[in-house]
Parts: C-alpha cells; sequence; structure tokens
C-alpha cells in the first residue's frame, strides 16, 4: 500500500483546508494517507517517504510561512538524500504581491536539489481570483491522481 504524505505550511489555515482536500482525494482512491503541518516534519524522515504533496503558501517578501521555515532550513543544512522522494507541489499566494507563489518554487527547488523527483505540475492558486482555493485542489488532485498508480 503507498501512503501518501501531504505535508502543509500555512499561517491562516487555507494551505491546510487544501492539505485535506487532497488528503481526502487520494484516500477516496485507496491511498493511505498522512496528513502533517511542515513544522511537525523531521527532515530526515522524508528520505523514507516515497510520496509527498507539498502544499504552501507564501508570507511577507515572498518568504515560507512562519510554521515552514524552520522545515526549510533543517532540509538545506541537514541535506538528506531524496532520491527514493516523488513530489507534487501546491503553492497559495496572491498575485497582488511581485512575489506570487515564491514559497511552493523555494521548496521544489529545495527537494530537487536533493535528489526527489516532481510529479506533475506545480499548481499556484492566486487569492485574487474567484477560484476557491479548495475548487482548484480537487481538481488538480484529479489530474495528480492519474499519475499516481495505488
Ligand atoms: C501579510 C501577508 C503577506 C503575504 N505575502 C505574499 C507574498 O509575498 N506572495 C504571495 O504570493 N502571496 C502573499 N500573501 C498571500 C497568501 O499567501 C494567501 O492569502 C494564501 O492563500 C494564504 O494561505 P494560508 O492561509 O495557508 O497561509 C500574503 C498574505 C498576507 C496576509
Amino acid at each position: 500500500m503507498t501512503v501518501v504524505h501531504v505535508l502543509f505550511g500555512t499561517e491562516s489555515g487555507n494551505a491546510e483546508m487544501v492539505a485535506d482536500d487532497i488528503a481526502a482525494a487520494f484516500g477516496g482512491q485507496g491511498f493511505e494517507t498522512v496528513t502533517a503541518e511542515l513544522t511537525d516534519v523531521e527532515v530526515n524522515d522524508l528520505a523514507a517517504v516515497e510520496i509527498a504533496v507539498f502544499v504552501s503558501s507564501t508570507y511577507g517578501e515572498g518568504g515560507l510561512p512562519e510554521t515552514a521555515a524552520p522545515f526549510y532550513d533543517a532540509l538545506m543544512a541537514e541535506r538528506p538524500d531524496l532520491t527514493g522522494l516523488r513530489f507534487a507541489a501546491f503553492g497559495l499566494g496572491d498575485s497582488v504581491y511581485e512575489t506570487f507563489n515564491n514559497a511552493i518554487d523555494t521548496l521544489r527547488a529545495a527537494l530537487l536539489e536533493l535528489g526527489a523527483e516532481q510529479i506533475g505540475t506545480t499548481a499556484r492558486h492566486d487569492a485574487a481570483s474567484t477560484t476557491p482555493a479548495t475548487d482548484l485542489a480537487d481538481a488538480w488532485a484529479r489530474d495528480l491522481l492519474t499519475l499516481v498508480a495505488v
């Protein structure tokens, strides 16, 4: 049984709602899922994960949410070998900012640098749009599911 880890970084809860929706979509297709906030993820445990979905909003000048920044710092300091990890990426941001959805790109770059392989396209929700983040998440998860076999 493939376990899908849905790992999120948030400040006001949107990314957590998206993570819950993505986990529900995978759960509905027979996957076992684990959902966790990035602040609770031990970077060295990532090396043993086969499939992860990273969900993160962007804050400040294109930075990671406050609770996710320590995870990123630890990832860059510990540099685990992530060659066994396949991951998908979902960002939340607001196009009024020049640094639109910067954080998910920061995370993606780190994961790729450490040997992980990305599955599918990076989702970039725009809070300035009329599409709720959870609607985008549902559609995106459906596409992603076609790329990941149980
Ligand atoms: C103070 C503040 C700073 C923000 N900075 C950025 C930013 O630099 N780039 C961006 O794309 N979005 C930015 N946003 C938008 C958030 O990323 C967006 O509202 C997102 O949906 C929040 O998700 P969350 O509830 O999971 O934290 C900012 C929002 C706030 C309130």
